[in-house]
């Protein structure tokens, strides 16, 4: 199952400048990790802002929901999920 998922990240003004730079290069290894098993098949960045659209392949939502959970940065994300299916005038048979 195709999902668009919308992450905003939201930097808190006083936080820990190591901790987050540390959060920050584990959520870089994690995002490699799931890119590499075809789970997150894109990743891209919000011009200008500190934001990326992404396509996650997962098997239900569940499988989504606990995968964005389990995000290091996920506790300062704001998130929006929406479900995708094929297209009808898609010439793509891989997209569903
Ligand atoms: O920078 C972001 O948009 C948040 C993020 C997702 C994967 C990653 O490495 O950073």
């Amino acid at each position: 199952m195709l999902f668009k998922v919308e992450m905003k990240v939201n930097v808190p003004n006083d936080i820990d400048k190591e901790l987050f730079a540390k959060q920050v290069d584990e959520e870089k290894m994690r995002a490699k990790e799931l890119q590499e098993q075809g789970i997150w098949r894109h990743l891209w960045r919000v011009a200008g802002q500190y934001a990326n659209v992404s396509i996650f392949d997962v098997d239900s939502p569940q499988t989504l929901h606990d995968l964005m959970m389990s995000l290091p940065l996920f506790p300062y994300m704001e998130v929006e999920v929406t479900a995708l299916c094929h297209h009808p005038s898609s010439i793509h048979s891989d997209d569903r």
